[in-house]
């Protein structure tokens, strides 16, 4: 969307996937803008990637746009058993009214001692995602279903691939440094609850949304297992009820499972594929892990800017450039 936003002109542009939403990993996601540190990129960079995404989602949360695209604020709290794991994050200044939590507060959390609360944002995922296909349709471009095997198949039809293949990236181009973490969570009715909380440890949450509240979590690295597991989901619901009791109450219990396509850092990159003097240009971005939603915007931006320098290259060329 981003590349069709930005150079619009000169390129025609086709989005090829074997799955729509809601059959995607970014449908199961909680949708909550809290990044994920990627260790193998400048904290700098997240940083920015983190600050572009939040910026663009308020100014959708902050329209009459809000409700379709699923975007709300949420305001809530990280709590920490130990104090060692509560430093400032990288994101304070990003994520709005960031504070220490007060010792009233943490009277509600019992087995912790210190805590962060803030305001950040949520996506309401299927429909932002559905919400993304419309702007998508809407800014002209072509939409079909199919499933790449390899990038080169698309040489005859198209001058540049942008490769957003999410975990399926680890068989498309072989990499072997991109892993799944599979993650389970429950969609559950409780609408009385209002405000988030995330275990500092990062595997217990409550994030309230628009529908439903989605409690999770687990991360199990390596798994291909897209079947929920009935003892993890008692055991989801017994630890965020450990964490919110009145959780216990709640109703309409759905499990979702999804893949983390994880590495160490987002493959943002340009590669120029070649066979018998033929070349086809492909930007790569994916490897989000547990943090694409957060950091979605400042990556498409990186994309779309690489989009541009192979536009640039391809010089005398007389057609319009074909993605
Ligand atoms: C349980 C869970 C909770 C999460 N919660 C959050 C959260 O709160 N906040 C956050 O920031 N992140 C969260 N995440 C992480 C987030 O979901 C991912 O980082 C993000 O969804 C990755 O998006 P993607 O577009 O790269 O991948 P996907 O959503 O998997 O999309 C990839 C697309 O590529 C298509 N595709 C793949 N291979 C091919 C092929 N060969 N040919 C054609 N099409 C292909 C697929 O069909 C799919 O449509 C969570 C993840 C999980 C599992
Ligand atoms: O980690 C979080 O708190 C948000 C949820 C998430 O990103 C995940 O489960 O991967």
């Amino acid at each position: 969307l981003h590349i069709a936003e930005v150079i619009p002109s000169c390129c025609s542009i086709t989005l090829l996937s074997e799955q729509f939403s809601p059959n995607t990993t970014s449908d199961v996601a909680a949708g909550m803008l809290i990044p994920h540190t990627y260790p193998g990129t400048p904290i700098h960079v997240q940083k920015q990637w983190f600050k572009e995404t939040f910026t663009y989602l308020f100014a959708i949360s902050n329209s009459a746009e809000a409700s379709e695209a699923g975007i709300h604020l949420v305001s809530g709290w990280q709590v920490f058993k130990n104090p060692l794991e509560a430093e400032v994050p990288f994101w304070s200044d990003i994520v709005l009214g960031f504070r220490l939590m007060s010792a009233a507060e943490l009277q509600k959390f019992p087995q912790h001692s210190h805590g962060q609360a803030f305001t950040t944002l949520k996506c309401e995922c299927p429909p932002y995602l559905m919400w993304l296909e419309k702007r998508l349709k809407a800014n002209g471009v072509q939409i079909h279903t199919r499933k790449v095997a390899d990038l080169w198949e698309l040489h005859s039809e198209y001058d540049i691939v942008v490769n957003c293949a999410g975990i399926g990236a680890r068989q498309l181009v072989g990499d072997q440094q991109l892993f799944p973490i599979r993650g389970q969570v429950l969609k559950v009715h409780a609408p009385w609850v209002k405000n988030f909380i995330r275990d500092g440890d990062g595997l217990t949450y409550i994030y309230p949304g628009i529908h439903s509240v989605t409690l999770g979590g687990t991360r199990e690295k390596e798994s291909w297992c897209l079947s929920p597991d009935p003892g993890t989901t008692r055991d989801i619901f017994d630890r965020c009820c450990s964490l919110e009791p009145s959780l216990q109450r709640a109703q309409d219990i759905r499990v979702k499972v999804g893949l983390r396509p994880s590495r160490s850092c987002v493959r943002l990159q340009k590669e120029v594929l070649s066979q018998g003097g033929a070349k086809l240009l492909v930007v790569h971005n994916y490897g989000h892990g547990a943090g694409g939603f957060s950091v979605h915007r400042g990556t498409a931006k990186e994309a779309a800017h690489l989009v541009g320098e192979c536009i640039a290259a391809l010089e005398g060329s007389s057609s319009k450039a074909k993605l």
